[in-house]
């Protein structure tokens, strides 16, 4: 059941994001689309869609790619003028100035709307039907994310926003880590953590959830869609580029935590970018360091599009989501949400109450994590300690069975070859690569080129 959670749409499995340049793609409102590819049993046709939504009744944008070319300039000229009334009404810097003429009242004088997300300084009266928040602490004003009702959309924003416990987790690796400049996109509560409390950090945060508008100046809040590296308004780029310059290349990290159902490739393509970017930045060419949040389940995906992040141990756990916490309400075994980064994991502590220092290892891992000596590894994934299985050759959850028939360790109550294919390769089914870069398709021209076949695979599957 709960996988269903970070399932794509149910009949997604067929369409892919094509590499495309996306300044050429027609935009929507939520700037360029993407090209995908959409394969039926016997024909293969392409279409650009909005980045953002994965919801047509949320951005209805729509067009095949080999439409005429008179069809295309029609859609985008309309869908120009949709995306120009889309950013139109927001003032940032009015907006900045009333929060801190809010800043200056009383917390009993300051009125939030929270219908049209904004402070109300005047014209009470004609808020009167909507949902008013009164009395407005300081505390509330340095977290909007504790006032605003999450967008919990789980195919737009999927504001599930991460407990204090595990904000502060996040900062105390950043503090032991030195850095001093925090990209923070899509993570507003790290972002106003670290505005609220940290003298010694600096942090922007990238979001596209507008209404935080209202509560961050320019300087500190960019309107930004990260599956198309696109800035809603000119400003917003100048300023992110300024912040990039800012840190001389030292000192800085970027923490993300999209929404499970997205897209990985696309956010892949924006995070290189921006590695890109810093690189420049720096002349010794640093490596910019990525702190990505996602389910332990989605590693094989993500270290396809990003080898070099690693996952670490520990639970990331959420205030709005009863699956992704610790304790009675949550699962057995904890969150399923891990960090994965780039940064050596042996550079990296986790707090001492749950997790410990593996000598074999040189890491930091979960207290039911064992290392097993045959992996040479601490082998658990989900939070359970794993068994070894000698046929596998590798740790498997400890409640899964070898099976014979499909040559694999999986649940006792599977159906025999019929293992879920969703999100997998259209190719070999597997996770973790599109057809594009199957390792099984790879293999199958070595094989004819070599002219003769492999025997003997260790890990031959029945789906091969
Ligand atoms: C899973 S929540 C993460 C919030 C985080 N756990 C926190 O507490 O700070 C996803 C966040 O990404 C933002 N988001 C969703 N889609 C986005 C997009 N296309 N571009 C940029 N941000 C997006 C949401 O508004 C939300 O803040
Ligand atoms: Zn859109
Ligand atoms: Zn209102
Ligand atoms: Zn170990
Ligand atoms: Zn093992
Ligand atoms: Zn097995
Ligand atoms: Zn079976």
């Amino acid at each position: 059941m709960k996988q269903n959670l970070f399932k794509d749409d149910d009949n997604n499995h067929n369409i892919e994001v094509l590499n495309s340049d996306l300044k050429s793609n027609p935009k929507c409102c939520h700037g360029p689309t993407l090209l995908f590819s959409r394969r039926t049993k016997d024909s293969t046709r392409k279409f650009y869609a909005c980045s953002a939504c994965r919801d047509r009744k949320l951005c209805n944008f729509f067009l095949w790619a080999d439409e005429s070319e008179q069809a295309f300039k029609r859609k985008s000229e309309l869908w120009n003028k949709e995306l120009l009334n889309y950013v139109k009404g927001i003032d940032h810097r009015k907006l900045f100035v009333t929060l801190n003429k809010i800043k200056a009242l009383q917390p009993e004088k300051r009125i939030f709307c929270q219908t049209c997300s904004i402070f109300l300084l005047k014209n009470v009266e004609k808020h009167q039907d909507h949902l008013l928040l009164k009395i407005i602490s300081n505390y509330q004003l340095d977290h909007p994310s504790e006032i605003l009702q999450p967008l919990d959309n789980p195919k737009k924003e999927a504001q599930y926003l991460f407990s204090n416990k595990s904000t502060e987790c996040i900062i105390n690796i950043f503090r032991n880590l030195k850095y001093k400049f925090v990209i923070c996109i899509g993570t507003p509560r790290i972002h106003e953590y670290i505005q609220a409390n940290c003298e010694d950090m600096d942090s922007i945060l990238l979001d596209i959830d507008k209404r935080y508008h209202t509560f961050f100046g320019p300087l500190e809040f960019c309107w930004y869609n990260s599956f198309n590296n696109y800035f809603f308004f000119k400003e917003g780029q100048q300023v992110f580029n300024d912040f990039v310059r800012n840190t001389n290349g030292d000192n800085t990290v970027l923490v993300t935590d999209p929404p499970f159902g997205g897209r990985i490739e696309p956010l892949a393509e924006t995070f290189k970018s921006i590695k890109q970017q810093y690189r420049q930045v720096n002349n010794e060419g640093r490596n910019l360091p990525i702190f990505w949040i996602f389910p332990y389940f989605m590693e094989p995906q993500l270290q396809n599009f990003l080898p070099d992040l690693k996952m670490l141990d520990y639970k990331v756990e959420y205030d709005n989501h009863p699956l992704f916490q610790n304790g009675p309400k949550g699962r057995k075994q904890g969150s399923p949400v891990r960090i994965f980064t780039n940064v050596e994991a042996k550079l990296i502590k986790l707090p001492e109450d749950s997790y410990k220092y593996c000598k074999f290892c040189k890491k930091w891992v979960s207290n039911e994590n064992s290392h097993c000596k045959l992996c040479n590894d601490c082998t658990s994934k989900n939070g359970e300690p794993y068994k070894h299985c000698t046929q596998c050759e590798k740790c498997v959850k400890p409640n899964w069975k070898h099976c014979n028939a499909c040559s694999r360790c999986t649940q006792i109550n599977h159906v025999c070859q019929e293992l879920s294919f969703l999100g997998s390769c259209f190719q070999c089914k597997q996770a973790g690569h599109k057809k594009s870069n199957c390792p099984q398709v790879e293999k199958q021209h070595t094989q004819k080129r070599a002219g003769k076949r492999k025997k003997g695979s260790k890990k031959k599957r029945k789906i091969e």
